[in-house]
């Protein structure tokens, strides 16, 4: 990997709270444009990891890097969708996702350029002026990645945006997670429980240890696109990180 092509440097990054000591002595690259999932047991310090990154924790010691500098949320545009996102009620839908977009007070033509853009993209744009107590699940869940993707970020963080879906609706979100990630280039950092899910979406994937967490594997996914999760291929890979998983 060129070292211009990386993003994001993680090195030697430890998180203790108190005597606790979460995070140990985890170092990764991610390169522009990658999907990386990150898969790791229940409260193995996933949530921590991404608090670090974001700059909501101080690290104990090591350091991360945005683009060769110190992660700094006001420089670098690091984009955040939890588990429990949500939409902002009194705005609709294209004031939602116009929304980061006017924090960082960008000309008005420009943003309605944008968000119409990002709108046609997640199929939203006949329900712009809709607000999100009129719209379903599924387009709840559009209208927050498109406010993500629409700021254009430097990185796009997510932890376990569809834990809570049906399997069905899960399916079709990640298929167009996967078209927005495809045609805007954007780096994507994924937290999932779910083998299949990394399996299906990313490019590697890092298998985290239980606390005191470290990396325990990272593997390639080089899968050909669009992926089936029947395919033997991918039936392969899946064992691959059930078998690290395994022995946590
Ligand atoms: N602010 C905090 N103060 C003290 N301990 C904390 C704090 N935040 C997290 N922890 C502890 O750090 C550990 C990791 O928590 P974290 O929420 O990061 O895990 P996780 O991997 O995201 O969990 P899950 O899989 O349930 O989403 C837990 O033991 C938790 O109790």
């Amino acid at each position: 990997m060129e070292k211009q092509d990386i993003i994001l440097h993680v090195d030697h990054m430890t998180k203790c709270f108190g005597d606790l000591k979460v995070l140990n002595d985890i170092s990764f690259d991610v390169h522009r444009g990658e999907f990386l999932c990150i898969v790791g047991p229940t409260g193995c310090g996933k949530t921590t990891f991404l608090n670090c990154i974001t700059g909501l924790y101080d690290l104990t010691g090591g350091q991360i890097l945005v683009n060769g500098e110190l992660v700094d949320t006001k420089k670098h545009n690091i984009a955040y969708i939890f588990q429990e996102y949500s939409t902002m009620s009194w705005l609709t839908v294209e004031e939602n996702v116009a929304f980061g977009l006017k924090m960082k007070r960008m000309p008005k033509d420009v943003i309605k350029k944008e968000v119409a853009e990002v709108l046609e993209m997640v199929g939203l744009t006949k329900y712009k002026d809709y607000y999100p107590v009129e719209l379903s699940t599924s387009m709840l869940q559009r209208v927050v990645i498109a406010r993500a993707f629409a700021v254009k970020p430097d990185i796009l963080l997510m932890d376990e945006p569809y834990g809570q879906l049906d399997v069905e609706l899960r399916f079709r979100l990640e298929d167009e997670l996967i078209k927005l990630w495809q045609k805007l280039g954007t780096t994507v950092i994924f937290i999932t429980h779910n083998i299949e899910e990394a399996v299906y979406l990313s490019e590697n994937i890092l298998v985290l240890t239980n606390k005191p967490t470290s990396i325990k594997h990272k593997l390639e996914n080089t899968l050909p696109r669009p992926r089936n999760v029947v395919e033997p291929a991918f039936i392969d890979l899946r064992n691959q990180v059930t078998e690290l998983i395994k022995w946590w």
